[in-house]
């Protein structure tokens, strides 16, 4: 392998990334995130399309009077543009205007349809050549950086594409950009498309080879490695892989894809990998657009393992299941994500994090617990252990167990509750209704029970987040002036309320036993 060779970062989160759709951002927001991306260290900021509103000029206006690095702003093939380009560019340090043209026979029959553009096909191709040039040649009068695009290159004939590419470069362009707009290409295909572009234009050599590769088929990212293998040095990418439809290729995914398989290739980038996550969430909290959780690189799953046997992996040496590890790319820590397919090792590291100490028998009840909340939960969180253990310690030497609750309650039914409770030995099964089904769940533990305590005050809470939270309640009842509390922690409510009143009824029983035995002695 030869010397290493830099690729160059051009961030279109701001300008095709924005193109979202319900994607908007303020000024603000944009020049935030510009900050962020300059953190991140990309070469070059594409902050907006200049003409197409006065917010969009005065972001890129903003952007580019404080960024240190490259920023470009897009113009359409016409005067208009480019000189509101230039308008919102003039402030900055290195100023890029990025213009472009339709190259497609398709962009160019079902764009530049009217006469204006020519009657034929091979009039208006040499129409947009002209275009082109005349782009061109106009930004070149106002900056020296200047960028070209040929929209919808990848379904471009090679031939014209060549053509056009080589004029563009004729009259000034610093850059050429292959778009695969539509996302429509294989990435051999696009790579051949690089490949063959560097054999046919005469004056390539002048200038850099970059792609725009958009998702659509879910190939940005491989046409994108493709090109760089073929000859392409500036890679348009975007935070979180956003833009238009489908999106953009993703920054993080080949940033890492280059970082991680160095070995394969020779290529770098100058991304400052550890800033990866938080530009990651910036833009996703400030364009409300959210990265599905098993998103490359930066979603929430990217580095968390959920199965008994990658958790044990995991555990023992990270690289079993990691092929980066998270902290390279900012997130805070692997997660062990505790739920049905957990194993034994998973938890007790867990619990041992959460302060926890236990013995291997001990471990075995717990776990048989953790399983049964694990099939009634989708994850389990640490607040759930918290009140696993919790439950767990309170509930041993407690006088009265629920073993069974049934409650049937709705619209237009008298809210029924049947229990079974255990005391010792004894089990006792008991039914009643209700005014709702913790009344009837009350009830039916009185009959049981076969007592009529006061109760003083009830109240539920969730103390996990998500649909499936825990809820917890707290029941207190009184006896003589003297209040006991129970309470018990479930995915059902119902179940919490009965395990707390039976706690509290258990706390008032242990106390009237412990005051009689003192009498007697
Ligand atoms: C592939 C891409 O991502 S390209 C960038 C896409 N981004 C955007 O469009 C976002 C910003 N756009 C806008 O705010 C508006 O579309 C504007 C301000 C640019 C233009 O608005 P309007 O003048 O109302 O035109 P409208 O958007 O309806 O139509 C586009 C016009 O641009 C022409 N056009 C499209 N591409 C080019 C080009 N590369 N060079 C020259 N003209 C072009 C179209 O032929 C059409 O012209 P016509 O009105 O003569 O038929
Ligand atoms: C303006 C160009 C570069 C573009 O966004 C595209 O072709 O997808
Ligand atoms: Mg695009």
């Amino acid at each position: 392998m030869g010397d290493k060779e830099r690729i160059i970062i051009f961030d279109t989160t701001l300008r095709d990334g924005e193109q979202s759709p319900g994607a908007s951002l303020s000024i603000q927001e944009k020049v935030e995130i510009a900050r962020q991306l300059e953190k991140l260290n990309v070469d070059v900021i594409e902050a907006g399309f200049p003409i197409s509103s006065p917010l969009q000029f005065e972001a890129v206006q903003r952007i580019a009077a404080e960024s240190g690095v490259s920023v470009a702003g897009l113009a359409r093939a016409k005067e208009a543009d480019i000189k509101a380009a230039y308008d919102a560019l003039k402030e900055a340090k290195k100023p890029r205007i990025h213009t472009f043209s339709s190259t497609s026979d398709i962009h160019i029959l079902g764009k530049f349809g009217d006469v204006r553009y020519g009657k034929s096909l091979e009039e208006k191709r040499q129409m947009v050549i002209k275009m082109t040039i005349d782009a061109v040649t106009y930004a070149k009068t106002l900056v020296d950086d200047v960028e070209f695009s040929a929209e919808d290159a990848g379904r471009t004939d090679i031939g014209y594409l060549a053509d056009v590419v080589e004029a563009a470069i004729g009259a000034g362009a610093t850059t050429v950009n292959i778009p695969d707009t539509t996302g429509y290409t294989f990435p051999s295909e696009f790579g051949q498309k690089i490949a063959e572009l560097k054999r046919r234009v005469k004056n390539i050599e002048q200038a850099v080879i970059s792609i725009h590769c958009h998702n659509d088929l879910g190939l940005g990212v491989a046409n994108t490695l493709s090109a760089i293998e073929n000859g392409a040095r500036q890679v348009e990418c975007t935070i979180n892989g956003i833009g238009e439809r489908a999106g953009n290729a993703s920054m993080e995914e080949i940033v890492m894809a280059l970082k991680v398989r160095s070995d394969l290739h020779n290529y770098y980038t100058n991304i400052n990998t550890r800033e990866i996550y938080n530009t990651s969430r910036m833009v996703s909290a400030y364009t409300g657009l959210i990265v599905q959780p098993n998103k490359a690189v930066v979603g929430d799953n990217a580095f968390a393992h959920e199965s008994g046997i990658h958790q044990d992996g995991v555990l023992k040496n990270r690289q079993t299941y990691e092929v980066m590890t998270p902290e390279s790319v900012g997130v805070p820590q692997t997660k062990i994500v505790l739920g049905r397919h957990s194993g034994r090792h998973g938890l007790k590291a867990r619990l041992f994090e959460l302060g926890y100490k236990f013995s291997e028998e001990e471990l075995q009840t717990v776990y048989q617990k953790f399983l049964d909340l694990a099939d009634k939960k989708k994850e389990i969180y640490d607040d759930d252990l918290r009140t696993l253990m919790g439950d767990e310690l309170q509930s041993t030497d407690q006088a009265y167990q629920l073993e069974y609750l049934h409650v049937s309650s709705g619209t237009n039914a008298i809210p029924t509750a049947t229990v079974i409770i255990r005391m010792q030995e004894e089990r006792v099964q008991e039914s009643s209704t209700g005014d709702g089904p913790v009344d009837a769940s009350f009830k039916a533990i009185e009959r049981a029970l076969d007592m009529k305590p006061c109760l003083s005050s009830y109240s539920v809470r969730s103390v996990t987040s998500g649909r499936q939270a825990m809820g917890e309640a707290i029941v207190r009842i009184v006896d003589n002036g003297r209040h006991f509390s129970g309470r018990g922690v479930s995915t059902d409510i119902i179940e919490a309320s009965a395990k707390a009143y039976l706690q509290a009824i258990s706390f008032q029983q242990n106390y009237s036993q412990d005051k009689q035995e003192l009498a007697t002695v």
